[in-house]
């Protein structure tokens, strides 16, 4: 379900492997004639995948993937509960809602109590999955047995999945390190420099670390490919949307608001969480308020290099 750019990839790579695939868009458009995403325009929807814009269309398939941005996971899952309530539902979208201040995960098990829940994360970039590049992925799900199912499903020739059950851990993981990724962003495009950036990498781990702790993950999640691994994708890549999101900020130059850019939102929900935890995360504040356009780049500099010394 999405048939943005991470849902399209996913279709086109598993439908590539041999997979029956049904491909849902919420508006069809041309897309069933031109057979191309209008968010993935190079690559072309192999004709084993079925496109529709008409849900029942999934038919019996026993496994969805929800590739649609966080906070509209919710309202997707409330909308089409008929058809999705029985099925195990996989949400591959990074980030925390707003409204509940839980991941994906946690959404679909508050949400769709009977469906049986997943997340597919980690480091990957869309047009790398479509274009059959080697990518490692994370599944997380709370029931190791049907993790193992998934795990077997949603491998290919070229993803390669690994699975854990601390779904607190990976969703955490995959969320905040876009926010961190906007930090990364503002730093190199306000001409703050590399070092900058490891700092603000290294420093927004530890803040990653803190709050999955406090939420009761494992430590060790945070350092596996839905944590690490995607932190250092995406804070030094130019193909992610929040890094560049953030490089914009910190130049002054104008953003592109049609893009999803999962770090804004979170940065707002992450700092809340924090706040009604008592656990400080000072870059994701900083980000936040930089988001929401409520402190220049000057004043989020002086903020985090002003804060008491400390020990590592
Ligand atoms: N693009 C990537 O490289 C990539 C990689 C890994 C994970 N993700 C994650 O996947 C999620 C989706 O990202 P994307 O890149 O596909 O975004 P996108 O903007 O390319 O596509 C989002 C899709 O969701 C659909 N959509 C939006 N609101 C909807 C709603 N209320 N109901 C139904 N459909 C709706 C849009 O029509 C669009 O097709 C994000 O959480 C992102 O972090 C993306
Ligand atoms: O383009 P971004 O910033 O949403 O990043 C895409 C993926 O999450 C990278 O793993």
């Amino acid at each position: 379900m999405g048939a943005g750019a991470f849902g399209t990839a996913l279709a086109v790579a598993l439908a590539r492997d041999g997979r029956d695939v049904t491909l849902w868009a919420r508006d069809l458009a041309d897309m069933a004639t031109t057979r191309r995403s209008h968010r993935l325009p190079d690559v072309l929807i192999p004709e084993g995948v079925t496109i529709t814009s008409h849900l029942p269309d999934a038919g019996e398939a026993d496994t969805v993937l929800l590739a649609v941005p966080a906070q509209t996971l919710r309202d997707v899952l409330i909308a089409y509960e008929d058809v999705l309530r029985s099925r195990t539902l996989v949400a591959c979208c990074k980030g925390i809602d707003l409204t509940t201040l839980t991941g994906p995960a946690a959404t679909i098990a508050r949400t769709l109590p009977q469906a049986t829940g997943a997340i597919l994360t980690g480091p990957s970039f869309a047009a790398d999955i479509a274009r059959g590049l080697p990518t490692a992925l994370t599944l997380a799900c709370g029931s190791a047995r049907t993790g193992l199912a998934l795990q077997e499903t949603l491998s290919t020739g070229t993803l390669r999945v690994y699975r854990t059950t601390d779904t607190i851990g990976a969703e955490l993981g995959g969320a905040l390190k876009n926010v961190i990724a906007i930090a990364c962003g503002v730093a190199i495009g306000a001409g703050l420099g590399d070092s900058a950036r490891a700092a603000l990498m290294t420093r927004g781990f530890a803040e990653m670390q803190r709050l999955a702790a406090a939420l009761g993950a494992d430590p060790q999640t945070l350092a596996g490919l839905s944590g690490l691994g995607d932190l250092a994708l995406t804070c030094t890549s130019e193909l992610s949307r929040n890094y560049r999101f953030g490089l914009a900020l910190g130049a002054g130059a104008s953003i592109d608001t049609t893009l999803t850019v999962e770090g804004a939102a979170t940065s707002r929900a992450v700092t809340r969480l924090g706040h009604e935890r008592g656990i400080d995360l000072p870059i994701c504040a900083v980000v936040a308020a930089l988001t929401d356009r409520d402190i220049s780049v000057e004043t989020a500099l002086q903020t985090l290099l002003s804060r008491p010394l400390k020990e590592e």
